[in-house]
């Protein structure tokens, strides 16, 4: 699967100066052992954001890159970050941070995958669990740790993480980690502040606002930008549509309707709070309808479980919150409803662009009441996009 040479080349970036262009990965001169590493994954050609910052990060500069949802950007810093460790070494040599455990958990697995010929060690330090694990793995020497900034912060703060030696630290989501709202952004600084003064920072989102690039002005020097305009984030693979529900009380009867849509490949339902996820789920559930749901209040066990149920495709319809929003990469979802409007514009984007990954494509479907239209306009507005009534023909679209 890749995008066509059409779409592609209609994707503008903002960029900070000239910037190199690499049409392939040999192009970018990797290690042998990385190049054979990324064939083996399935990937081809770069995609247009792997074929501009892969280079700028391996040139050492700190970057910031912006690219629309189901791109490539973890491959992006991913490849970036493994042609610059030093496997002789066995001390840790690049954090990557990221807002949810799931997402942590599924970069480590990127790392690993794309650094398989290369004896790259990884792990993944989430909140959630005992440490004792952890602890145990660590000792032994890791190159690479992807985790949720909590986790993270404690286990410097313990010693139990030795970041002398970090060349690379990379913010994921970047714009909701760095965000006023979420109260990650003091455990960054705490960690940046235990980093050495020489790290090299990329920041990386699909969503990136006026503030947060400010705000990574505090801990980034001369950073590559590349950026996407605001008429561009939406990705045209993925098509939006409204339903009037009109009244809160009328989104179940029109979710049932729409069942058999729902399970033709696999979607996910975002709801705004974790007691309508439980609602729903178990509305519908009653009404013999076979659904997962999962959110933060969920044990972790129970989390991962869903996830790899839904992951295998042994579930097909999933209910969450936002802690799915971001980053999660599910190929096969090609249907995003929003059961509520997303509360924070960013999200609309992240949420829908869990479907019509790497060029697929996507369908998302927005149920609207009476009190959300206005909403509806703002995210029509801020993204420069049409989100007109479904059609009829649903099933034949998704
Ligand atoms: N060059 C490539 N060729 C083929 N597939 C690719 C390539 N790069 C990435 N992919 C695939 O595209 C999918 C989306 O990639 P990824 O999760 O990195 O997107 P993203 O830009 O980080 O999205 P999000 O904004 O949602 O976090 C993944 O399944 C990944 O394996």
């Amino acid at each position: 699967m890749s995008f066509s040479r059409e779409s592609d080349a209609r994707l503008k970036f903002k960029v900070s100066g000239k910037l190199k262009v690499s049409p392939t990965f040999e192009a970018m001169n990797l290690k042998d052992d990385l190049l054979r590493g990324i064939y083996a994954y399935g990937f081809e050609a770069p995609s247009a954001i792997q074929s501009r910052a892969i280079t700028q990060i391996i040139s050492g500069r700190d970057t910031i890159a912006q690219a629309q949802s189901g791109t490539g950007k973890t491959a992006t810093f991913t490849i970036g970050m493994l042609q610059v460790i030093d496997f002789k070494s066995k001390e840790l040599q690049s954090l990557i941070l990221s807002p949810t455990r799931e997402l942590a958990k599924q970069i480590s697995q990127v790392v690993c995958n794309l650094g398989d010929y290369m004896n790259i060690s990884a792990q993944a330090i989430t909140g959630g669990k005992t440490m004792q694990m952890d602890n145990k793995k660590l000792s032994r020497g890791t190159h690479v740790v992807s985790g949720t900034p909590g986790r993270v912060l404690d286990m410097i703060k313990r010693r139990i993480l030795n970041t002398r030696h970090l060349k690379l630290l990379v913010l994921d989501e970047a714009d909701e980690l760095l965000s006023e709202t979420l109260g990650f952004k003091q455990q960054i600084y705490d960690i940046f502040a235990k980093l050495p003064t020489s790290v090299q920072v990329v920041v990386v989102s699909a969503t990136m606002s006026r503030d947060i690039l400010e705000i990574t002005k505090k801990f980034m020097s001369d950073p590559v930008k590349i950026l996407v305009k605001q008429d561009q984030i939406s990705l045209e693979g993925i098509k939006q549509y409204h339903v009037n529900v009109d009244r809160e009380e009328w989104k179940f009867d029109t979710l049932c309707d729409l069942y058999d849509s729902l399970t033709i490949t696999q979607c996910v339902i975002f709801c705004n709070t974790k007691k309508v996820v439980d609602w729903l789920a178990s509305k519908l559930t009653q009404a013999n309808f076979a659904v997962s749901s999962m959110h933060g209040d969920m044990k972790q066990e129970d989390r991962d479980k869903v996830m790899n149920d839904f992951r295998s495709g042994t579930s097909r319809v999933l209910i969450s919150t936002d802690v799915w929003a971001r980053g999660i990469d599910v190929q096969q979802v090609s249907l995003v409803i929003n059961y509520d409007l997303p509360e924070l514009l960013e999200n609309y984007i992240h949420r829908i662009g869990r479907s019509g990954r790497f060029g697929r494509k996507g369908v998302a479907i927005n149920f609207v009441t009476r009190q959300d239209l206005r909403k509806l306009k703002e995210i029509e507005k801020h993204y420069t996009v049409k989100i007109p009534a479904m059609p009829a023909n649903i099933q034949e679209l998704s």
